[in-house]
């Protein structure tokens, strides 16, 4: 997981007066024993899920190295936590992300798929941007000559409030370059849904 660096990513001090706000706010005593370091721990909290916010994506994706594969390269079932910015509760669930590389078959390292992933997720969020910004990150920063990204989540603000409709998961994709062509996309998909269906 991504979170090297994530105390320093909010204004602590800011952020346990905000909470000690929220909690006089609902009613509670901010003072009383259980809660007396609610403010410090939720600051720390915050600045694990919003570490994206201060990593840059063509970092993560600057080391590539040459294997001369000019195949897609698929990476099914990276876990995602993020942070719905409506709400500001969790979507959670699971992101695939396949690519075709470069014309000089240069590619980037497999867990820097599900850097890239963090780095987008680990924002104040909606799945749909989360989806699109790491597709366009691997045709900017990687040279990708074809991307797909799906993302499922299911969104805690459909589930514990709201409309209140648990186990609803929501389903996002976006296609750029020869993933657009129907056969290439087939074949994607067929990879990505294997052995799940
Ligand atoms: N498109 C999209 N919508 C989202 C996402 N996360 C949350 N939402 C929606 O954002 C909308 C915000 O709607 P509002 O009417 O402004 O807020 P609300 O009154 O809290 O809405 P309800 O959730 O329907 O109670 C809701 O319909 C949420 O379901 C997301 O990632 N993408
Ligand atoms: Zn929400």
């Amino acid at each position: 997981m991504t979170t090297e660096g994530s105390a320093h990513v909010v204004d602590h001090a800011r952020a346990e007066a905000a909470v000690r706000e929220l909690l006089l706010a609902i009613g509670e005593d901010p003072d009383r024993d259980g809660l007396a370091e609610t403010p410090a721990r939720v600051a720390r909290a915050y600045g694990e899920f919003f570490a994206g916010l201060r990593i840059d994506a063509a970092e993560v994706l600057s080391k590539t190295f040459e294997i001369a594969h000019e195949e897609m390269i698929l990476v099914r079932d990276i876990e995602v936590y993020s942070m719905c910015e409506h709400h500001l509760v969790p979507f959670h669930g699971v992101a695939h992300v396949g690519y075709i590389p470069a014309k000089d078959g240069r590619v980037t390292g497999l867990s820097k798929l599900a850097r890239l992933v963090e780095v987008y997720a680990r924002r104040p969020q909606v799945q749909e941007r989360l989806t699109t910004q790491v597709a366009d990150a691997l045709v900017e920063h990687v040279g990708a000559q074809g991307v797909i990204v799906v993302v499922e989540c299911e969104h805690l603000c459909m589930s514990m409030r709201g409309i209140r409709k648990p186990g609803s998961r929501t389903i996002t994709s976006a296609v750029r370059g020869q993933l657009r062509d129907p056969a290439t996309r087939a074949e994607a998909m067929s990879l990505l849904l294997g052995g799940k269906r």
